[in-house]
């Protein structure tokens, strides 16, 4: 088990986590999932034992894992980091890239684990090309089967789909988690988009500012969010009264709604002005607003801009969000 006990941190005199607790089991797929500057990668790196704690501690079973003052090789063995700078070796080939840490003593089993990683990150046919020559996406595919192939016991991963294209991602997504599941592997994945978690993840852990805000499933996170910064993770997301949607409630208690979960209605619900419609592919995205407030919903299709229309939704949704306040 993976235990980050009450670390806290500061590059200088600003606090950049604090009193993070954490415990990870082996296995199991933990993303940490938060805005820019809040803390992912720092946490990543305590983990790893690239910065030195003073407050707190972190263990794998029962091995402190010591920071830089005690290591004179950044990292533990038993773990592996993939950072946001691959650490690729640039004038060799994508090939001894990927196998240079697998045994040179059974050189038939090294071909065809480096062939299998290749395979997965679907890089078979650049095995001979230099790492320089490849694309920002090549070479971060390149990284993840290099640190795949030192089957680590855990393994960081800091945005690890980050320059990878739409076309590649969703199918690399899947290949690599199901590999690492199967191996038993334990992860911990960095990001802030939702779709390299939701459908990954056994549990996803909120940073903001950081500090942990929330500890929960994928699931429960998306259909319970306690606040907008957490909603807002997932798409465009309002926080209204319930009154004002449902004119029959006598309370004032507020709600998150996501986009897609309003409806335009002809005659009664949230009474919105157009401001904007913004063509999404499969629907629009629009911009209304609500006694100065801007209230986002979907729609199928553009709405001239000073439209009145009114915006409802569906009970089982209001019911949904007040049972996690
Ligand atoms: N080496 C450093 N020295 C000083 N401050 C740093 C250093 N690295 C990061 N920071 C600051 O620490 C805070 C957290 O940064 P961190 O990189 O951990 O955030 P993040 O959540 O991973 O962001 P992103 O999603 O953009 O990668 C930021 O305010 C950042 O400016």
């Amino acid at each position: 088990m993976l235990h980050v006990d009450h670390v806290s941190f500061a590059y200088d005199e600003t606090p950049v986590l604090e009193d993070i607790n954490l415990k990870v089991a082996k296995g199991e797929h933990v993303a940490i999932i938060g805005e820019s500057g809040c803390g992912k990668s720092t946490l990543l790196k305590i983990i790893y034992g690239l910065l030195h704690i003073k407050i707190g501690e972190v263990y794998w079973d029962d091995n402190q894992v010591l920071g830089p003052l005690y290591n004179l090789v950044p990292g533990e063995s038993y773990m592996k980091y993939l950072s946001q700078d691959f650490d690729l070796m640039p004038y060799t080939t994508v090939e001894e890239n990927v196998g240079q840490y697998l045994s040179v003593f059974e050189p038939e089993e090294m071909q065809k684990r480096t062939n299998e990683l290749m395979e997965m990150i679907e890089m078979a046919d650049f095995a001979r090309t230099k790492v320089k020559y490849l694309s920002g996406g090549q070479q971060q595919r390149v990284a993840l089967a290099r640190v795949l192939a030192q089957e680590p016991q855990i393994l960081l991963l800091d945005e690890p789909f980050s320059h990878i294209d739409n076309f590649r991602k969703n199918n690399l997504r899947r290949n690599l988690f199901a590999y690492l599941r199967s191996k038993g592997i334990t992860i911990l994945t960095a990001t802030h988009d939702h779709n390299d978690m939701l459908p990954f993840a056994d549990r996803v852990i909120v940073l903001r500012d950081g500090r942990i805000i929330a500890k929960d499933t994928p699931k429960h996170l998306y259909s319970q969010p306690k606040d907008l910064y957490i909603a807002s993770l997932f798409g465009e997301a309002n926080k209204i009264p319930i009154n004002i949607i449902k004119t029959y409630a006598d309370t004032k208690r507020r709600i998150i709604v996501y986009a897609h979960e309003f409806r335009v209605s002809q005659k009664s619900g949230l009474e919105v002005v157009v401001k904007n419609s913004y063509y999404m592919g499969g629907h629009y995205m629009i911009v209304g607003t609500y006694e100065g407030q801007n209230i986002y919903f979907n729609h199928h299709e553009a709405l001239e801009p000073g439209k009145d229309v009114f915006l409802n939704i569906a009970i089982e949704t209001i019911n949904q969000r007040m049972a996690g306040m």
